[in-house]
């Protein structure tokens, strides 16, 4: 019997995709860049020991083809490449579900640039369906900048603000004492179940405080309403062999809740790497422990933060001996990302990247797997590794691992 635990650090890109000019991203490396960024800031480069170990450095510079200016550089100690996605798009459900073998070849729904964003029909229904006095928004827009233009607004007239981004989403900001939390997630069910004619991805609450435009923050209480994967992933196959499928911050949300057996959210990049050392400890055979570190992507890439990004980075690194030593022969470690957000990039969106292949294991010796074709590759190494039926999609690479169970 086996253990997996994926560390999945949101939007951690490293190197433009061979697709990415179809999506504007030519040039773009969220990891290259945030240490560029990083090392023009404070003079000195960032050092990353144990990410380096795990094949993060080597698996950017085979994939971004520059430099990673980077201290405390060690040889890699596993499994290390990197994936191109075959998923129509570069957002977070496309890029996790790709990952657990059922990537996304249809087109989502998207909202034009235009302002209003919303067909009408849809805007009268919800208000109609809702009680609400109206929506603010309706736009393109960046979470934290709308919040500075129109919360105040927000405040005073009741009337959420609506808003959407280059990905298939429809957000909603609310204030948490004055609207309320429960009503914004009500709010939220009632715009998921109109926008799925429309083949929205994701409704996202998104709960703020504050008593002015600037000092709105948001929440840790953001929940996402996503659609079904259109067929079976990792997860549902693992949960049906009897397996434990242990969600770890936003990875419930982002699967549907399907597949999932237990699910634990934590606020902020420290308590979820807390949170999922302490399931390290106690996860029974059979499990896969899997995580989200939605800040790099939510805090620093979105917000255009190269330094912030670095310095999160690095408080992982600090973090991750803690779940190394955790390790039982038995247990492999992946490290892997759904998508860019190079922080030094224009605009506020995702960037079309490689993302990177890491599979550790204790005692494991200097291991590349290349250029893979699909992030399904991993769901397929863990559908080995965990002796389920093969997925759809993804190569397998259990032959390059130890493989002690
Ligand atoms: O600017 P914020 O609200 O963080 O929004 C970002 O978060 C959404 C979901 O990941 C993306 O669509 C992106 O627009
Ligand atoms: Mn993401
Ligand atoms: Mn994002």
């Amino acid at each position: 019997m086996a253990r997996a635990i994926i560390l999945m650090a949101d939007s951690l890109g490293i190197g433009a995709a061979p697709d990415a000019d179809k999506f504007g991203d030519v040039g773009a490396n969220t990891f290259a860049h945030l240490l560029k960024a990083y090392y023009d800031e404070t003079g000195s480069k960032l050092s990353l020991p144990n990410l380096s170990k795990l094949g993060l450095v080597d698996a950017c510079e085979a994939a971004g083809k520059e430099p990673c200016l980077i201290a405390d550089r060690n040889e890699p100690q596993g499994a290390w490449g990197y994936a191109k996605e075959l998923s129509s798009g570069k957002d977070t459900p496309s890029g996790h579900w790709e990952m657990a073998g059922v990537p996304v070849l249809f087109d989502w729904g998207y909202f034009p640039k235009t302002q209003p964003s919303f067909p009408q029909e849809f805007v009268d229904e919800f208000i109609a369906r809702t009680g609400i006095p109206g929506i603010l928004g309706n736009c393109h827009a960046s979470g934290t900048t709308i919040l500075e233009q129109l919360g105040e607004e927000h405040v005073k007239t009741g009337k959420p603000i609506c808003y959407t981004s280059a990905d298939s989403v429809f957000q909603i900001a609310a204030h948490e004492e004055s609207f309320g939390l429960e009503k914004l997630y009500q709010v939220c069910e009632i715009a998921r179940a109109l926008l799925d004619e429309m083949n929205i991805g994701r409704v996202i609450a998104r709960p703020f405080l504050g008593s002015n435009n600037q000092d709105f923050a948001r929440t840790g209480n953001r929940r996402d309403y996503s659609v079904l994967p259109p067929s079976p992933t990792l997860l549902d196959v693992l949960a049906k062999d009897g397996g434990e499928v242990i969600s770890i911050g936003k990875i419930s949300d982002i699967y549907a809740h399907q597949g999932i057996t237990q699910k634990h959210k934590a606020p902020g990049l420290m308590n979820l790497l807390e949170k999922t050392s302490e399931v390290v400890a106690t996860a029974p055979d059979h499990s896969l422990i899997f995580t989200n570190l939605v800040d790099f992507d939510e805090k620093f890439g979105h917000r255009r933060n190269p330094v912030g990004y670095a310095k999160a980075l690095k408080e992982f690194d600090d973090y991750l001996p803690t779940i190394l030593d955790q390790l039982k022969p038995d247990d492999l470690l992946m490290v892997t990302a759904d998508h860019g957000c190079d922080p030094t990039f224009p605009g506020s969106e995702h960037t079309r990247e490689y993302v990177p292949v890491i599979a550790y294991q204790p005692g494991m010796n200097n291991t590349p797997l290349g250029e893979r074709n699909s992030f399904a590759d991993i769901g397929q190494t863990l559908a080995q590794w965990f002796n389920l039926k093969a997925l759809e999609y993804g190569d397998g690479f259990i032959d390059k691992l130890n493989t002690v169970k």
